[in-house]
């Protein structure tokens, strides 16, 4: 493996440099554009993480949609599961704690969630919205029946994927993409609202137990779309291991900063841009203070339109000759941005994925 990043044609990739995760004053988009793009531009080439303060979206309906999810997840296990997660990528998905990867998955201790008639304990993990579902029964029900709530979740998703789009035209900047084959839209047209694409919603809660300082709770990853904009509440727990090259460095935390969402790059902008865009692995481990609380975090995930394919993109900054290291970089540069989350997705549950 990662043979051809031995020779001369290594990724400039920085070391010592990117331990830390910028901090990008989004204002910036409207007052300076090119300036905005370079700092962004800068980040994903790096660490491939950035957090954006003044990102825009109101910070009440951030806390609001933590208030969802903090009283979905507080229920009953019985309250919970109407809508499991299945081929869509929908609704409610537990942990079952026999089936968990002992290195790589949750190892506290979870008395507070006692076995089913069957002997089966399911630990809380997430629960998905998608563009398809924010009408839908599945969403209301994550709002406990409230349908005003149930819209601000739409409402909300809509926010993020605004600000995406507004990132995307960033990173189009930044790369320079001519005008004669889309320039700064080149990105942002090629996630519609309204087109097909696997962009998700996503509530995590990681429960309140006891544990060790540094057990991961969630393995290592990349993620699977173009970018994750990520919320974190009160208590940290996200990793990034700053270097997918260089295995020895040190992963470097992720604090919650108040008022500020954390991007990272992923998969697709690593594909289109032949690993100059870094889509950097992460993992979430256990921190000291859930043995009194649970950690809550939403994640947005945003995917290019089905049909796009992950082929390099128009730019002068790209060559032919870079490559990102990983299996996924490999398989997934032929494939069109919809069979690649099938492909993905496929790899980690145990059912098989349909697009929508
Ligand atoms: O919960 C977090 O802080 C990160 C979760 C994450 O990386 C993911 O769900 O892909
Ligand atoms: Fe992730």
């Amino acid at each position: 493996m990662a043979h051809h990043q031995e020779d001369s044609n290594t990724l400039p990739e920085a070391t010592t440099a990117s331990l830390t995760i910028p901090v990008v004053d989004f204002s910036l988009y409207s007052s300076d554009p090119s300036e905005c793009a370079r700092q962004i531009g800068e980040a994903s080439q790096n660490i491939g993480f950035f957090y954006l303060k003044n990102h825009g979206v109101p910070q009440d309906l951030i806390d609001r949609m933590f208030n969802c999810s903090e009283r979905f997840f507080q229920q009953p296990l019985q309250n919970k599961s109407k809508h499991l997660i299945g081929p869509h990528n929908i609704g409610y998905s537990p942990l079952e704690s026999e089936t968990l990867d002992p290195e790589h998955q949750t190892q506290g201790d979870l008395k507070d969630y006692p076995a089913d008639a069957d002997g089966r304990t399911l630990i809380d993990r997430a629960y998905n919205v998608r563009k398809y579902s924010i009408q839908d029964d599945s969403t209301v029900y994550f709002t406990l029946g409230d349908e005003a709530e149930r819209d601000k979740v739409g409402v909300f998703f809509k926010e993020l994927h605004r600000l995406a789009k507004d990132i995307m035209q960033c990173f189009a900047i930044a790369l320079q993409v001519p005008e004669s084959t889309g320039g700064r839209h080149f990105f942002d047209k090629r996630h519609g609202w309204d087109a097909h694409s696997g962009t998700t919603l996503r509530f995590l809660h990681y429960p309140q137990q006891s544990g060790d300082p540094k057990t991961p709770l969630a393995g290592s990853h990349t993620d699977y779309g173009s970018i994750t904009l990520l919320m974190q509440k009160d208590i940290a727990g996200l990793e990034v291991q700053a270097s997918r090259i260089h295995k020895d460095v040190p992963w470097v935390s992720a604090p919650v900063i108040p008022d500020t969402i954390l991007i990272n790059i992923a998969d697709h902008l690593q594909m289109w841009t032949n690993g100059l865009l870094k889509s950097t692995m992460h993992r979430v481990v256990y921190n000291p203070q859930q043995l009194h609380h649970s950690r809550y975090s939403i994640a947005c995930f945003i995917h290019a339109n089905d049909d796009t394919r992950l082929e390099p993109i128009p730019s002068p900054l790209i060559t032919q000759e870079m490559r990102a290291e990983g299996v996924e970089f490999e398989e997934g540069r032929n494939m069109t941005a919809g069979e690649y989350l099938g492909w993905r997705l496929n790899r980690s549950y145990n059912y098989s994925v349909k697009s929508v």
